[in-house]
């Protein structure tokens, strides 16, 4: 996973819990693709399906929204784009800086989908003097001295930390310090900052040991049904296999990074 630890109640201030509002981007995504295929409306199991969400919980996530969709219709694409776009806030354009412009940092100012969904990279930052000028994704890359007049001049709120963990803390500092108030960060680093600001950590190591657990306890599984098999026959292993198929993945419908 990725941890996100943001500083804010679970529920917020309007009402739609941070679970909620971790499951909407998933919603947008599937939407968007059935937009671009110019789908008119859509039902909430089509939809669950596309998003990998249970549908149970779609219908009462846009019941905050407001959007209860049409009995036999369904709901109307365009306009559930609009909602949770409008929801989400990128009906406005948010500009990014990216601070670390190594491996990490540079694939993520190569990443056109940032653009797309209303993410503008405005500065690409990195401490190292030989890297300034060098132009990454065609943004010139500038460095850390400037930082402070950056984020001022651009009117940046969100900043992403791809710099080793070492550096983080002081980078965030730096960055909060000049007037952001919501980071991503990419380094496996816990971040403190002062109340009003979220900070989203994206660690896909952790992701993978996730996994790894999810992979064991499978192998586990398996090794049980051969012994259920071996102990009582055919049935049994039949109903163990009934019984795997029902069981659901812990976050088969959460994305990666999920609220603390
Ligand atoms: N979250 C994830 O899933 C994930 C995946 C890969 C890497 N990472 C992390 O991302 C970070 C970057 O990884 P990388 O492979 O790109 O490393 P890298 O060494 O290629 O790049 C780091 C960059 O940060 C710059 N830098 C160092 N100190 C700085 C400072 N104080 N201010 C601004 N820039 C500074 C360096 O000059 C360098 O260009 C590391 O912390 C790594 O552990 C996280």
């Amino acid at each position: 996973m990725a941890t996100g630890r943001t500083h804010r109640p679970a529920t917020r201030s309007r009402g739609i819990p941070e679970a909620t509002v971790a499951r909407l981007p998933l919603y947008l995504r599937a939407l968007t693709a059935l937009s671009e295929r110019s789908v008119p409306t859509v039902s909430s199991e089509e939809l669950a399906a596309a998003a990998g969400v249970n549908s149970a919980k779609l219908r009462k996530d846009f019941s905050y929204l407001g959007s209860y969709g049409t009995r036999g219709v369904g709901y109307d694409v365009e306009y559930l784009v609009y909602q949770i776009s409008r929801e989400l806030g990128l009906t406005q354009d948010w500009p990014v800086v990216i601070v670390g412009i190594g491996n990490l940092g540079a694939a993520l100012a190569n990443y056109g989908g940032f653009a797309s969904r209303g993410f503008r990279v405005a500065a690409l930052i990195d401490a190292d003097p030989a890297m300034a000028g060098k132009p990454v994704a065609g943004i010139p890359v500038q460095h850390t001295d400037e930082l402070e007049a950056i984020i001022r001049d651009n009117g940046v709120s969100i900043g992403v930390i791809a710099t080793p963990a070492g550096a983080a803390q002081q980078v965030c500092d730096r960055l909060v310090a000049a007037g952001v108030t919501s980071i991503l960060n990419f380094a496996p680093t816990v971040l403190s900052v002062p109340d009003g600001v979220d900070v989203r950590k994206v660690d896909l190591s952790i992701e993978l040991q996730i996994l790894a657990f999810h992979e064991q306890r499978k192998a586990g599984e398996e090794a049980a049904e051969v012994a259920a098999q071996a102990a009582a026959g055919a049935p049994a292993a039949a109903a163990a296999r009934e019984k795997s198929a029902t069981d659901q993945g812990p976050d088969g419908d959460v994305p990666a990074v999920m609220p603390a």
